[in-house]
């Protein structure tokens, strides 16, 4: 107490801080915040001319209310703008969203055409220095390239025997729950199985889940952490580093938030500290690894830096593992509960694939029909990333044009905006896979929509399946995501379905409902649970 009147006292004695002038600045940051609402309403601003609710045009206030209050709900609050003012809409003061897949490749563009990301976006990500959270375009293509090629179809190819190992461990540790009454979340089980291969490709070393007894410890908890705060640091960045100080008295935080400063600040840096000092004593691993491969590259020695190098591999560690086993989670559902599509799927495995203990190599299961219409199902109803992901054309306007067809009326109006450079515009994965005149009946599973009338792949829908993103910022990790996903898939058909039954699972369950970036089904659900029989 005595400590506290000392601070206290030297605090209100420092005399710029006196109550008077404390109120003076907290009325200059509120007349400073209405001035920039009226400006951002005002007809001098560039975004005026784009349709959509004054309050989300004049302040962040809507989506801060909806996604760090209400936690991840502004997508279906966007949903609703445009129905009512079509399908370019302005969501806050400095960014527009498009509700018309046929806009994709003008927002997500390739071929030289420059793309940042908004800093808002990207001021929600923990890990800063990845070139996931870099807004500049030339900075993240400085970044991204030395990494990329590791996830060429060639490389992953070379990656692929271990792929094949991991899937079989996976199910043999599936069917190893035969008859024990205790139910497996497939999420946590595909999480062990992606984990192990991405941390096993990055760092020589996997993180050993599958190896384990049980399905936990897993990485799934440490990803979902991290994207717990995703909202908050988004308006209020500087919680980041005040978070990552923490790491001085991490025994005393909630056990989440203690996990994720112990996986950013402790455990993923060392990873990187050992590859380093391994590379100074010589030391080769059989293979080749990302982070090795990286530490030895011609990036600057800036770009070279543990920090930096830390928040990169949080961030391949984190997108490599949770999209994967969602995907996989969703297709299982689906397919443990329609069991016509499993058996069609069945059939056409046991053709192709004459010992499931030694499955042909991706490049021969990627030409299957029907398990590549399971796939593309799958991906299309587990979005990816669902909240709104923009971009911001640097050196160009982008002109949309279309046609609208607005609720209760019968003609199609048509529509033109032109969309300045320099601010930001985006889609959201949720919606356009949820389009009825691409995807009718949108959200039953119907692999059948993929397959032209010779039941050979359709590809026609593929421009509008943004699961992976599009563009020079679109996933590179797809590959790996593909190689992981038609193994294991193939595997579990033939191996584990046969013996796996849904246990007390419902639709509820896959279904989304709200965001944390990547989709997130109601309150309360305890993910897709199984028992093998
Ligand atoms: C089903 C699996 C996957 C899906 C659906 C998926 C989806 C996505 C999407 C939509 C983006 C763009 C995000 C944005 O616009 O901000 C993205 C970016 C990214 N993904 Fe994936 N991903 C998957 C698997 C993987 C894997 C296996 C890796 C591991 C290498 C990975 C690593 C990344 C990284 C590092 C980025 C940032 C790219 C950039 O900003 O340039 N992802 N992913």
């Amino acid at each position: 107490m005595a400590f506290e009147n000392t601070v206290l006292g030297t605090v209100a004695s420092l005399p710029i801080l006196t109550s008077r002038n404390i109120v003076f600045l907290a009325c200059g940051w509120i007349v400073y915040k209405l001035l920039r609402a009226l400006w951002n309403i005002s007809p001098f601003h560039p975004l005026s001319h784009i349709p959509g609710p004054k309050l989300a045009a004049a302040t962040y206030l809507p989506e801060f209310w909806y996604d760090a209050v209400k936690f991840g709900r502004y997508t279906r609050v966007i949903e609703k703008m445009h129905e009512v003012y079509g399908p370019i809409v302005r969501v806050n003061p400095d960014e527009v969203h498009c509700n018309d897949a046929q806009f994709v490749d003008e927002i997500y563009a390739v071929g030289g055409r420059k793309r940042d990301k908004p800093l808002h976006q990207v001021s929600g990500s923990a890990m800063e220095h990845s070139f996931f959270a870099t807004p500049d375009h030339d900075h993240h293509r400085i970044r991204r390239a030395p990494l990329a090629k590791f996830f060429s179809k060639n490389q992953i190819a070379k990656l692929e025997p271990q792929l094949q190992l991991l899937t079989q461990r996976l199910c043999d540790k599936l069917l190893a729950w035969s008859g024990k009454d205790e139910p497996i979340n497939t999420q946590m089980a595909y999480s062990c199985f992606t984990s192990d291969a991405i941390s096993d490709y990055c760092f020589g070393e996997s993180f050993g889940f599958l190896a384990r007894e049980s399905w936990e410890p897993n990485f799934r908890e440490p990803v979902y952490s991290l994207l717990q705060t995703v909202y908050i640091f988004r308006f209020f960045p500087f919680l980041k580093h005040t978070a990552m100080a923490s790491s001085w008295f991490i025994n005393y935080l909630p056990k989440d938030m203690a996990l994720l400063i112990r996986t950013l600040d402790t455990n993923i840096p060392n990873q990187i500290r050992k590859t380093k000092s391994e590379i100074d004593a010589g030391i080769v691993r059989d293979r080749p690894t990302v982070f090795g491969e990286l530490l030895k590259s011609d990036l600057p020695p800036s770009e070279k830096r543990t920090e930096r190098l830390a928040d990169e591999a949080a961030s391949v560690l984190s997108g490599g593992t949770e999209t994967v086993s969602w995907t996989l989670s969703v297709i299982t559902y689906h397919l443990l509960t329609q069991p016509e599509v499993l058996s069609k799927l069945t059939e056409e495995l046991r053709v192709a694939v004459e010992d499931p203990r030694s499955l042909p190599p991706w490049t021969a299961l990627e030409q299957l029909p029907y398990l590549w219409a399971v796939m593309q199902e799958g991906l299309r109803l587990s979005y990816g990333v669902s909240s709104r992901t923009a971009r911001v054309a640097t050196e160009e306007d982008l002109v949309y044009r279309g046609e609208w067809r607005p609720a209760g009326g019968d003609e199609a109006v048509k529509v033109e905006h032109v969309i300045p450079r320099g601010y930001g515009v985006g889609m959201s994965t949720v919606l356009i896979h949820h389009d009825e005149t691409l995807f009718p009946d949108s959200h039953a599973f119907v692999p059948e929509r993929w397959l032209d009338d010779n039941m050979q792949q359709n590809r026609k829908l593929e421009r509008y399946l943004l699961s992976f993103s599009k563009g020079s910022r679109n996933c590179p990790g797809m590959n790996l995501a593909l190689c992981e996903m038609h193994l294991a898939l193939a595997a579990l058909t033939l191996r584990v379905f046969p013996h796996m039954r849904l246990f007390e699972t419902t639709e509820d369950d896959v279904k989304y409902d709200h965001d944390m970036f990547v989709p997130l089904t109601k309150d309360g659900s305890k993910g897709v649970r199984v028992l093998i029989v």
